[in-house]
């Protein structure tokens, strides 16, 4: 792999994972995902944002840094924005090659270097506004930027080049190959990758949104000409772009989203099936656009991408043991820790003698906040009236996606 330039004393190093593994262990990445460090020079040489041991990333990260014709142990600062795993896995084996590598993080960061890595000595802590001075007029700020996506995550920045090195803020999946900036992709790929930003925004970052809102709070001054995230395309041409995204995905958490509706179901014979084609007639009809998606067939980041877009929701399923159908409930679980929040919800399905999803249902999205239309239930298979009924729900439900403000 090799670095790219970013500005004279300003490199990007990634590594592309195309490991079939899941990222933090849940989230599936078909399109794969990077991870990226730079390397800011002046007398000194900071490393920024490490990697862990996965998908051959310590050679591709050897590579790129031995094309910018600097050794492991020229290094002189390793500068951890954020220390989840895969950006400090490798931190034990980067100490054995850099070992007068001073380790800096906030204080939060520099505990959870001790506790995770056991490293103890050659660490440094900074502060909120705090800088580094490398030397040839490059100064490195850091600014701290808790809780994206951990307590103890800051941003960088480098005022000489205008690069804000913000770790997994305005991040994304998806490998990078030989192109990482945004002025190498077509509209057709930005389009592409602006899918994979919006499900890595609803798998990772949206529970912290009111932060992410924050810390861009906190950088508006700074004249920002790229922004350097630790996962996916660095934007140089048009940073204002991903910085935008991001504040729109933010202000989705709070509600309203997109006038879209996100349809859910799940159905064991078929009953429950049948009312979703009726709601989704009712939907088209009033010409709001809508996603459908089966559990548990599809992988839940794949719902969450599109329920946590969408002002709308329809959640479809049968009972099952006087409760909900389960790939359901773990679904509902998941939008609960995700704060999916501030939705306007209409939930069908059907129950063979006594029915019970109900009350499981009410106090699984209690905290959810949503807003719910009533609920249309039926034993066994809908009749023409249930389904008539139930066109009509949909169609209530478009309108009142149309209406939200
Ligand atoms: C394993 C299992 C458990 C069920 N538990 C209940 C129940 O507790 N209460 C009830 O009214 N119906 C229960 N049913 C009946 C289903 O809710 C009913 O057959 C419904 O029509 C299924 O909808 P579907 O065709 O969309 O899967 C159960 C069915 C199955 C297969």
């Amino acid at each position: 792999m090799k670095a790219h330039k970013i500005s004279d004393s300003v490199y990007c190093l990634h590594a592309d994972i195309e490991a079939p593994d899941l990222f933090e262990g849940i989230w599936p990445i078909p399109q794969g995902v990077s991870l990226n460090s730079y390397i800011v020079k002046g007398e000194k040489i900071a490393l920024i944002d490490l990697i862990r041991d996965w998908g051959g990333a310590p050679k591709q990260l050897a590579d790129a840094l031995k094309d910018t014709g600097i050794s492991f142990d020229q290094v002189d600062y390793l500068i951890l924005n954020h220390l989840e795993p895969d950006h400090t896995g490798w931190l034990r084996e980067f100490r054995q090659k850099s070992p007068k590598a001073e380790i800096i993080s906030t204080a939060k960061g520099i505990n959870l270097v001790k506790s995770f890595y056991k490293i103890t000595e050659g660490l440094r802590a900074v502060k909120d506004g705090e800088t580094l001075d490398l030397g040839k007029g490059k100064v490195l700020t850091f600014r701290e930027a808790p809780n994206i996506h951990w307590p103890e995550t800051m941003v960088t920045w480098d005022g000489e080049s205008g690069t804000l090195f913000p770790c997994d803020a305005f991040g994304s999946y998806g490998i990078l190959g030989d192109r990482i900036f945004d002025d190498e992709y077509t509209e057709a790929e930005h389009a592409a990758f602006e899918k994979e930003c919006l499900r890595y925004y609803a798998n990772i970052v949206a529970s912290f949104s009111a932060f992410v809102e924050k810390a861009v709070e906190k950088v508006a001054g700074l004249e920002i000409k790229c922004v350097a995230p630790s996962h996916g395309i660095v934007w140089r041409k048009n940073p204002k772009t991903i910085i935008g995204r991001y504040l729109k995905y933010a202000a989705y958490a709070k509600g309203p989203a997109e006038k879209e509706i996100a349809v859910i179901w799940g159905s064991m014979y078929g009953n429950t099936k049948q009312g979703v084609d009726a709601v989704v007639r009712g939907i088209a009809a009033e010409g709001v656009p809508y996603t459908i998606h089966r559990v548990p067939d599809e992988n839940v980041s794949w719902v969450l991408m599109d329920v946590y877009k969408s002002a709308g929701l329809v959640i479809a399923m049968p009972t099952y043991e006087y409760a909900m159908f389960p790939p359901m409930a773990n679904v509902l679980d998941i939008f609960r820790r995700k704060h999916i929040t501030g939705k306007t919800v209409l939930r069908i399905g059907s129950w063979g003698w006594v029915g019970g999803a109900k009350k499981d249902y009410e106090a699984a999205i209690e905290p959810l906040k949503w807003t719910s239309l009533e609920s249309l239930e039926w034993a066994g298979a809908p009749d023409e009236a249930t389904l008539k009924g139930l066109e009509e729900k949909g169609r209530e439900l478009a309108r009142a996606v149309l209406a939200v403000r």
